[in-house]
């Protein structure tokens, strides 16, 4: 056993003195130690209920012979940083929370480990720790929030960031935006919709990483306190199984996350996070990959923020089980933590709605949720997630509207000083140049809220996993790092064609040649967490991770 080191022997008495101060006996020296990162906090909704969730793994653990010891790690909501300066310690939250494990699972030599957290980037951060660390793992994701439900009909985070662009229009009132602040949001869990928290839980599922079915159940539900407690229990025969994270984060798994992340149409921030998780394997995973998963696999799935279905419909129509079971002519067969194999959960899946999970004869789309698009805008690629842009709009082009940063967008799209058919371009926003490559759901819900229909905006930040319209985030290389989106002018003619996956600035080469001489990044001096991260950070599309 791993923790040996910290336990064996007559030299390391003063270890076994202080682990002894814990309240360890004799016989749980001689037991696995299972760490616990438990992201509980009380800032995040998505967190509220975890502790309640970790009492169920620490039972099981026990019951199944193994000693659990847990530990926190932080845990940021995207919703409530979004929109301002705090959007942008967001992302770079990922790394901390990875190396935050790492760190305590490396120091005190646990055997095991079960991470429990919800949020957008806690989940992908305790994969990389998992992967990095590769020792035995299961994740526990804390569920969806129940649906919220104002005059007639059902709410979620995105109903009241879109109003906003409503009461800017003059066609809400703020009395009614006040009514549906008050009840979008009735409790714990994540937001509603399939955003980028209850993507990644998604996709952990699909990795394999996490128990059957613990994608989809509800935050409140009871099945989330038993699947915890299995959870735990279970973790303690992967010790003895000696069956690590990068047993079950192969090639193979990966695309069968990508496949369901397509099938369901998810978050395009999966596509940075999935990235960072296989790069911890030593897995080349590159922005083709997804192009070329996508091409194969139908979006079957109409969730929101592009369709209707909540996080609670996908869980009585089966969950992400009846899922695979869709796909599964498309999987790569794979092991998982269960003990059993992706394609033995596939078979023995129901799908209880055949509405909400469709057969891949009958899709949304033939294609999947998330397209990689080139040229000469992003030569190294950007993302656009199509599954929730009309397709009035899969082909546009219009003149630029140029803003650093989102702030000034998000003054003149509230002013609507933007007019039908323009691309607004917000730039400086991208790992770098944000630093931290903010999410800006802000911006591209006051324009759905305005009721603008042929507005596209492209960006090096990123988007929410609620954003919907035609929105492309994460282009490279970015404006900071002197990307061509640096060079962009208002009146510039942008042209988007997402079936054929580009992108373009209409501009000869010579004018672009022109702009670009004598161009040097924008000089600033970032203290603390920004300034170590900006200095650090990769681009978009190798999933901006530090190194
Ligand atoms: C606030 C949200 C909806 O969680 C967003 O941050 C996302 O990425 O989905
Ligand atoms: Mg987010």
């Amino acid at each position: 056993m791993r923790s040996e080191t910290v336990k064996r022997g007559y030299q390391r008495a003063p270890n076994r003195a202080l682990l002894r101060a814990l309240g360890i006996t004799d016989r749980e020296m001689e037991m696995p130690f299972i760490g616990i990162a438990n992201a509980y906090n009380n800032i995040v909704p998505g967190h509220i209920h975890l502790r309640s969730i970790s009492q169920k793994v620490q039972e099981g653990i026990a019951a199944a012979g193994g000693v659990p010891f847990e530990f926190g790690t932080i845990g940021i909501c995207d919703g409530i940083a979004m929109g301002h300066e705090g959007m942008r310690y967001s992302l770079p939250s990922r790394e901390n929370i990875a190396d935050a494990i790492e760190l305590m699972v490396e120091a005190h030599r646990f055997d095991g480990l079960v991470c429990l957290g919800t949020c957008d980037k806690i989940v992908p951060g305790m994969l990389m720790a998992a992967v990095r660390c590769n020792v035995p793992t299961i994740v526990v994701t804390g569920g969806a929030m129940l649906p919220g439900f104002a005059a007639g009909r059902e709410l979620s985070l995105i109903d009241v960031f879109e109003s906003v662009g409503r009461v800017a229009a003059g066609t809400m009132t703020e009395e009614d935006l006040g009514e549906i602040e008050c009840a979008a949001m009735p409790g714990c869990g994540s937001c509603q919709g399939l955003y980028t928290a209850n993507t990644m839980a998604c996709v952990t599922e699909a990795l394999g990483l996490s128990l059957p079915g613990c994608a989809a159940i509800p935050a409140v539900d009871a099945a989330k306190l038993r699947i915890a407690r299995e959870s735990g229990e279970r973790v303690v025969g992967l010790v003895r199984e000696d069956l690590r994270p990068r047993n079950i984060l192969t090639p193979g798994s990966l695309s069968n996350a990508i496949r369901v992340d397509m099938a369901l149409g998810g978050s395009t921030n999966t596509v940075l996070h999935l990235m960072a998780i296989a790069l911890e394997a030593g897995i080349p995973l590159d922005l083709e990959t997804f192009s070329a998963i996508g091409e194969e696999t139908p979006h079957i799935c109409h969730m929101m923020p592009g369709g209707p279905h909540s996080m609670l419909a996908l869980y009585r129509a089966g969950g992400i089980p009846a899922v695979l079971k869709r796909l599964e002519h498309l999987l790569d067969d794979a092991p998982t933590v269960s003990g059993r194999s992706i394609l033995e959960i596939a078979k023995n899946a129901r799908i209880a709605d055949p509405g909400v999970i469709r057969s891949t004869d009958a899709p949304v789309s033939p294609a999947g949720g998330l397209k990689i698009v080139r040229g000469t805008l992003a030569p190294d690629g950007a993302v656009v997630k199509c599954a929730a842009v009309p397709e009035a709009m899969w082909r546009h082009r219009g003149p630029a509207r140029v803003f650093d940063g989102e702030d000034a967008a998000m003054n003149a799209i509230l002013k609507r000083e933007i007019a039908e058919g323009d691309v607004v371009v917000i730039r400086y926003e991208g790992p770098r140049g944000g630093p931290g490559m903010p999410e800006m759901l802000s911006p591209t819900s006051a324009l759905m809220g305005l009721g603008y229909a042929r507005v596209a905006l492209v960006t090096d930040g990123r988007f929410s996993g609620g954003t919907r319209g035609p929105c492309i985030g994460h282009i490279a290389p970015e404006a900071a790092v002197g990307g061509p989106i640096a060079f962009v002018e208002d009146g510039d003619e942008i042209e988007i064609d997402l079936y054929e996956k580009r992108l373009d600035l209409c501009l000869d080469p010579q004018t672009l040649k022109e702009r670009q001489k004598g161009w040097k990044p924008p000089e600033r001096k970032i203290a603390g967490v920004l300034g170590r991260y900006a200095r650090t950070v990769e681009q978009a599309n190798h999933g901006a991770v530090q190194r």
